[in-house]
């Protein structure tokens, strides 16, 4: 097994400008290792250049420059190894409506040369919930359905590395519990699973590592739990025993703030402050509490202080 499933170097896209427009530099040399058998979370704003980066990889973009390693296997130098050793669910529900959900799966398969022994078309359709719709033409699909087998397609060659685009885009909560069990149960068996998603808490949730995109360059890429711990920033909420008329002044550099006449909240520094400190503070203020709690800065906030953007945001 390679360290890295995943290696680019100096990535590179522009789209050539038409109808006037000027040409799009998407990709502005990207590096970008996904250590093999973790699940990784690309994330960043609409118009990043995620989808370019993910198309890259499954081979339905060309790269500008730069080189991209798929299991160790040069994309220029080895394409169909390369390719093989990737599996990509698009962000479209782009399924063809004149095959059953089976004959899809087989189609695929003959696609990337599985030979018919080792197909396991059967299998995967049940795996992903839809065997009892083996035969059902793929355009009587709901749209959740079309999802699952767009996963199952992307698994038919039993790639090393599977690649979710948007895969909960839209999707209802069971069936986003179980797309995410499964991808689970795939990564345990060995599958590094790269996803993107504009659910940050589901990012958070999932992702090991998370490589955050901003107008075409990282602006980060950490361990999930390092990228958190980034922001220094910590908030002490407590709630008073009697309604506060005015903000205590507790010190510099701290945020304060009445939530509601019997809420308060402190923003701060954790490398300056220590929460006893500040409840030591309240309380000289005159200010008794009959509850503390703390907010630890969410995957949210770092990603609005790299990119200053919610990630539904253009
Ligand atoms: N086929 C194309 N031709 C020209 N420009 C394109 C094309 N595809 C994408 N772009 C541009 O490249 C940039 C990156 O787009 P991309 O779709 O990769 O972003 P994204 O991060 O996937 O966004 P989203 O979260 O909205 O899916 C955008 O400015 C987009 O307009």
């Amino acid at each position: 097994m390679p360290e890295n499933a995943i290696e680019v170097r100096g990535l590179e896209k522009t789209y050539a400008g038409s109808g006037g427009n000027a040409p799009n530099r998407a990709l502005k040399g990207i590096d970008l290792d996904v250590p093999a058998g973790s699940i990784f979370g690309l994330l960043g704003p609409n118009g990043a250049g995620k989808s370019t980066f993910i198309n890259i990889l499954a081979g339905l973009v060309t790269k500008t420059a730069g080189s991209v390693r798929i299991w160790g296997f040069d994309q220029d130098v080895n394409p169909r190894q390369s390719r093989a050793a990737i599996g990509v669910v698009p962000q479209e529900l782009n399924v063809d409506p004149f095959f059953c959900a089976y004959d899809a799966l087989e189609v695929q398969a003959g696609l990337y040369a599985v030979p018919k022994a080792e197909r396991r078309s059967m299998e995967i359709l049940r795996r992903v919930g839809l065997e009892d719709k083996a035969r059902a033409y793929s355009r009587t699909l709901s749209g959740g359905m079309r999802r699952r087998l767009l996963v199952a397609k992307a698994l038919v060659h039993n790639p090393a590395v599977l690649v979710l685009d948007e895969p909960t885009a839209g999707v209802d909560i069971e069936l986003r519990q179980m797309l995410w069990s499964y991808v689970r149960e795939l990564n345990a068996a060995g599958t590094t699973v790269i996803l993107t998603t504009h659910y940050l808490e589901e990012a958070q949730e999932m992702c090991d590592r998370i490589a955050i995109i901003n107008h075409g360059e990282v602006v980060a890429c950490d361990d999930t739990a390092a990228l958190l711990g980034r922001l220094d920033a910590k908030t002490l909420v407590l709630r008073l025993e009697q309604a506060a008329t005015e903000v205590p002044q507790l010190g510099d550099g701290l945020q304060v703030e009445l939530r509601d006449p019997r809420t308060l909240r402190i923003t701060y520094s954790r490398s300056r402050w220590q929460a006893p400190d500040l409840v030591s503070r309240v309380q000289a203020a005159g200010l008794a509490c009959t509850d503390i709690s703390t907010e630890e800065p969410d995957l949210e906030d770092v990603f609005l202080a790299l990119t200053s953007k919610t990630p539904a945001e253009g």
